[in-house]
């Protein structure tokens, strides 16, 4: 059975559909295009096109598909110029449609892809990774990665529907499983107490009964938040929430080197450091940070760098996070579990105190 909720955004809104075997739901749709004369085309990464061979072809059947190498380094200029050149081979006019089938890179490269050729044309989202299927592939954010900074190209563009099957997760290796369990715990921690209680109680695996469940209800947390503030324009709160634990994951992921700490895990040592920020800042006790820390860890997630990378370079990266406004750093901060809130005008010497608590060198 499909079940579907739908993002409301007025001319932009789209469903999200839930279910076991959506690839037939997704042929049926890529029919539908075709026979309107709509050019289809699929991009993905080589991994999931050999995990998930047969889904692929079931649904692409005669579909001209891209590849990308699996990876963070895939998200890059020369990859986003590879897909341009192939939907311009491809003949795709301003009616095409590019399908993302695959992680978080896939869904925001090809998104990027489909943003900004012929100035904007239509894509689906089909996630197979868990992180992309709670987060990345529903919302419209888009794009690359820069030597300076994670995502600092990109778009808001909406995708027209995303198919979220958790069935594919079952060739997902254990490593990427944990890593969209950091987002996951996000959720619980920015605004959904009750979840993080059940995930506490019963650590969450690729076998549980409530997985669909549960990624469910980060889609519709998800949903609520975009409606709100699509663009993260908002004075206070809002869609910035979703960046719990990324302002230091971001220059975590940019200085180890794009791929050495895969999105989810940095995610999760920068919601240990979030929580200790919080700490710092008076809003939440030691209980709190032990809690953040015990559920990382229970869910297989580090809490601390593997590795030391310098404070001041960690800073410097920092300094190029999209929610600076006139040279100050703007936080996401824990009031306490499953209540989370943006809080400007942090003392630099707090937050470095909080790096070399997570393993920054001097
Ligand atoms: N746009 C957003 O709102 C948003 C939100 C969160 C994260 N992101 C971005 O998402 C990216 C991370 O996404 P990700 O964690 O999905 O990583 P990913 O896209 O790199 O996929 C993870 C790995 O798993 C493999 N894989 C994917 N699905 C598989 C399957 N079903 N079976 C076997 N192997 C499979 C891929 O080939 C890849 O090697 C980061 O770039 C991050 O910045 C974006
Ligand atoms: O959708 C959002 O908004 C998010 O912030 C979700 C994050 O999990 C995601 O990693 C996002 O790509 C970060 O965006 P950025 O604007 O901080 O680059
Ligand atoms: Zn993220």
């Amino acid at each position: 059975m499909v079940e579907s909720l739908t993002v409301s955004l007025g001319s932009r809104s789209y469903p999200i559909h839930f279910g076991a075997n959506l690839r037939s739901l997704i042929a049926a749709e890529i029919t539908r295009l075709r026979a309107e004369g709509r050019k289809v085309v699929i991009v993905t990464d080589r991994a999931v096109a050999e995990a998930q061979a047969e889904a692929l072809g079931a649904m692409g059947d005669g579909v001209p598909t891209i590849s990308v190498a699996a990876g963070e380094a895939s998200k890059s200029a020369t990859e986003l110029a590879r897909i341009w050149d192939f939907l311009a081979e491809q003949s795709v006019d301003r009616g095409g449609v590019v399908l993302a089938f695959g992680g978080g890179v896939v869904g925001d490269l090809a998104g990027f892809a489909a943003a900004s050729y012929l100035r904007g044309v239509a894509f689906y989202q089909m996630p197979t990774t868990l992180l992309a299927m709670v987060d990345s592939s529903v919302g419209g954010k888009t794009g690359i990665n820069l030597g300076a900074g994670k995502n600092l190209v990109g778009a808001f563009h909406q995708p027209q529907a995303v198919f979220v099957d958790t069935d594919l997760l079952t060739t997902l290796p254990p490593r990427e499983f944990a890593a969209g369990m950091a987002e996951v715990i996000k959720y619980g921690l920015l605004g959904d107490a009750e979840l993080f209680a059940e995930l506490e109680l019963t650590p969450l695996g690729v076998d549980s009964l409530h997985l669909a469940t549960v990624v469910r209800r980060c889609c519709e947390a998800k949903a609520r938040i975009v409606e709100a503030d699509e663009f993260e324009t908002a004075a206070s709160g809002g869609r910035a929430l979703l960046n719990l634990g990324h302002t230091f994951a971001h220059a975590i992921e940019k200085n180890a080197g794009y791929g050495v700490y895969l999105h989810g895990e940095a995610v999760a040592v920068g919601l240990a450091a979030a929580a200790r920020l919080s700490r710092e800042l008076g809003l939440v006790d030691d209980a709190t940070v032990a809690r953040v820390e015990r559920i990382l860890t229970a869910h297989k997630l580090p809490i601390a760098l593997r590795a030391p990378i310098g404070v001041g370079t960690l800073m410097r990266a920092m300094a190029r996070d999209k929610k600076v406004r006139a040279g100050q750093l703007r936080f996401v901060v824990l009031e306490a579990v499953g209540q989370s809130a943006t809080h400007d005008q942090v003392d630099h010497a707090l937050v470095e105190r909080v790096w070399r608590e997570v393993g920054a060198a001097d």
